[in-house]
């Protein structure tokens, strides 16, 4: 009788192993390139997954203030980037942040949102100003702004001026070391109020960046795919 001995075994296995784990990683990353670019494809990809639902910010999280930068020209660019904003997360994304709200109330702090759900097309035009992988999503790959997993927030305080927030050191969209996490050559209140916002954020499930202490974001683990659709189609 042949025998057939372990290092044999482990070979076949791998010759099995190795192209099934490739084809999957390659269909893993081929769901995550899913751009839907249709009010129709998105309702679609709605309907078996209420979690992809896109929530209205300024509706579900009370007391939220909106200071949406690329509505305006008082952003990096000068341009008005988008029209008629509505800050979108997905349901997951929302959740978590109706919680840092409540949390950040009981110690007299409010957010304030200057970005969440952003097309794709958006994100295109901000890479053309930037084009440095520290400070904007490429748009090849996308950002988990068009995946309606990304916020670009801040915190004020509850009683204080709207859209004045918290000195955390730098603007919304400073592009330089400074705006680093990492930084650390700030003022004692800066720190306490970038950390303060960092811990209630990480507390609630969202991933800092490093390079920006305003952008957090909530896991891809739900297939989401990116988005490239106007305010005005989502909202009609
Ligand atoms: C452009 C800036 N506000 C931002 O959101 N940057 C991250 C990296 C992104 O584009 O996803
Ligand atoms: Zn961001």
């Amino acid at each position: 009788m042949r025998m057939v001995s372990d290092h044999q075994i482990n070979t076949q296995m791998k010759a099995i192993l190795v192209p099934l784990v490739f084809l999957l990683s390659l269909t893993t990353h081929a769901q995550q390139k899913t751009i839907i670019r249709t009010k129709t494809e998105l309702l679609a990809s709605l309907k078996n997954n209420p979690n992809k639902t896109l929530i209205n910010l300024s509706t579900y999280i009370p007391g939220i203030t909106l200071d949406i930068r690329y509505a305006t020209t008082n952003n990096f660019t000068h341009q008005i980037l988008y029209t008629n904003p509505i800050p979108y997360l997905r349901k997951p994304a929302a959740d978590a942040l109706k919680k840092v709200q409540a949390a950040l109330n009981k110690r007299g702090l409010r957010l304030i949102i200057y970005d969440a759900y952003r097309p794709l097309s958006v994100t295109q035009k901000i890479w053309d100003h930037v084009h440095d992988s520290r400070y904007a999503a490429n748009p090849t790959n996308g950002s988990g702004h068009n995946r309606g997993l990304s916020v670009d927030v801040s915190i004020i305080s509850i009683m204080g001026k709207e859209n004045t927030g918290l000195n955390m050191g730098t603007d919304f969209d400073n592009f330089t070391d400074t705006a680093a996490h990492t930084f650390k050559k700030l003022d004692q209140q800066v720190l306490i109020n970038r950390k303060r916002l960092k811990a209630t954020m990480e507390k609630h499930g969202f991933k800092s960046l490093n390079t920006e202490w305003w952008h957090y974001s909530w896991p891809n683990n739900g297939g989401y795919e990116l988005i490239d659709i106007s305010f005005e189609e989502i909202n009609n």
